[in-house]
């Protein structure tokens, strides 16, 4: 299962997107298309994307009452992704109907993940404004049992935590985890942050990867010593 780079392609027009995926000429990233660029240039980016041969990550982070993320997935399941993520703080109840709601009559889905503490929060963060009395590892862990009982793929979180949720949920269970800098990167906005070496070592099957590679000077290579560090 996985051990894939998915490149975060966190740009405000189609136009910069594709200007940025051609850099890549024969390379075909797995891309996560997430609010910015959804927002902006709506499911026809989806389509555009997938048609040039990409898989796809859509990071919308849906988070309501179960009936409303139900009628959103299943309206989100006529675009042929590959990934898609909700928060596992909505509960169980709201997990089971976005399962529900992004199975397709043919019984197909794309792989259905929630995100369970973002990793630009810090555990003190978490326990003084979010009032969530646990470390973050003890709240990762019960996110991501929630998300198994109700039948979900996987989840989100750092890459340290990735370990622990393979040892509670099974091999699996698929972990999907940004907050990813190179050595000498800037950590920006992230918190629980690691290197993609260190991403492969703790296990995590996916790292999504943005600014150190689209704000890199040289994306491609950028891309390439991802990959070089996660999967070698
Ligand atoms: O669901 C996500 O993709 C996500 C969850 C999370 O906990 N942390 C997180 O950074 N992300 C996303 O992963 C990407 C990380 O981007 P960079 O910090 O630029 O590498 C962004 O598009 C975030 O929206």
């Amino acid at each position: 299962m996985g051990k894939d780079v998915i490149v975060a392609c966190d740009f405000s027009s189609k136009a910069e997107t594709l200007a940025f995926l051609d850099q890549f000429s024969g390379r075909k990233p797995y891309v996560k298309i997430g609010m910015e660029l959804f927002y902006a240039e709506g499911p026809s980016i989806v389509r555009e994307i997938k048609a040039r041969g990409h898989q796809i990550f859509l990071d919308l982070k849906l988070h309501d009452i179960p009936n409303t993320v139900k009628k959103a997935m299943a309206v989100l399941s006529r675009l042929d992704v590959d990934m898609i993520n909700l928060h596992a703080a909505g509960t169980r109840a709201m997990m089971e109907g976005a399962l529900e709601g992004v199975t397709r009559p043919d019984g197909s889905r794309p792989l259905v993940i929630a995100v369970t503490q973002l990793t630009s929060t810090s555990q003190t963060r978490m326990q003084e404004e979010l009032l969530i009395p646990r470390t973050m590892e003890e709240t990762v862990m019960a996110y991501a049992a929630n998300a198994a009982q109700a039948g979900l793929d996987g989840v989100v979180c750092s890459p340290m935590e990735a370990g622990k949720v393979h040892e509670a949920c099974g091999r699996n269970f698929v972990t999907v985890t940004p907050g990813i800098r190179f050595a000498e990167g800037d950590k920006g906005d992230q918190v629980r942050v690691t290197t993609p070496a260190q991403a492969k070592d703790l296990g995590s099957d996916y790292i999504v990867v943005g600014r150190p590679i689209t704000a890199a000077a040289d994306p491609v290579a950028a891309y390439e010593r991802c990959v070089r560090e996660f999967t070698d």
